[in-house]
């Protein structure tokens, strides 16, 4: 058997970075300049990009990877079996990790073993899964089911 990196062939880890790393091209960051790209591979074998996007009131600022999850989301690929990995892009070194409202945001949507990561300026990338990044996370199993009886 061929060697895998968190459930991935080099081959994938490989196209995951070149797509990261395209996507920054698609940023509107005209307030930072820090380009961010994110790529998901999804469990259908499809990639979805995402970039930031800036505003000029700063706070309403959309990172890269809520960018991508919004969009995949919308496009089905939550009921097509879900996310395989999560890349992001960024022009420094060592790499930038997602924030820590996207960490919260990829929580809702993928397993706490998904792979994220990392690529720096160098085309180097750190890998840690989603609950390394977020320990202890709350998320949509600990909230309780609207009773469907109540009220009758
Ligand atoms: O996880 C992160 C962190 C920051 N940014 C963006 C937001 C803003 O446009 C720029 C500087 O914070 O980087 C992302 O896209 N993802
Ligand atoms: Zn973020």
């Amino acid at each position: 058997m061929s060697e895998t990196i968190h459930g991935l062939t080099t081959a994938e880890v490989t196209l995951l970075g070149e797509k990261a790393i395209a996507a920054k091209s698609l940023a509107y960051c005209p307030y930072s300049n820090f380009r961010v790209g994110c790529a998901l591979l999804c469990e259908d074998g499809s990639y979805v990009l995402g970039a930031n996007i800036e505003n000029a009131s700063y706070p309403v600022t959309v990172c890269a990877e809520r960018t991508a999850f919004s969009r995949a989301i919308v496009e089905g690929k939550r009921e097509s079996g879900g996310f395989k990995a999560v890349g992001v892009s960024t022009d420094i070194s060592p790499p930038a990790s997602p924030c820590g409202m996207c960490r919260q945001f990829i929580r809702e949507f993928c397993d706490l073993k998904t792979p994220i990561f990392m690529w720096d300026s160098k085309g180097e990338y750190a890998v840690m899964t989603l609950e390394q990044l977020l320990p202890m996370s709350f998320g949509p199993d600990q909230l309780h089911k609207p009773d469907p009886n109540k009220g009758k």
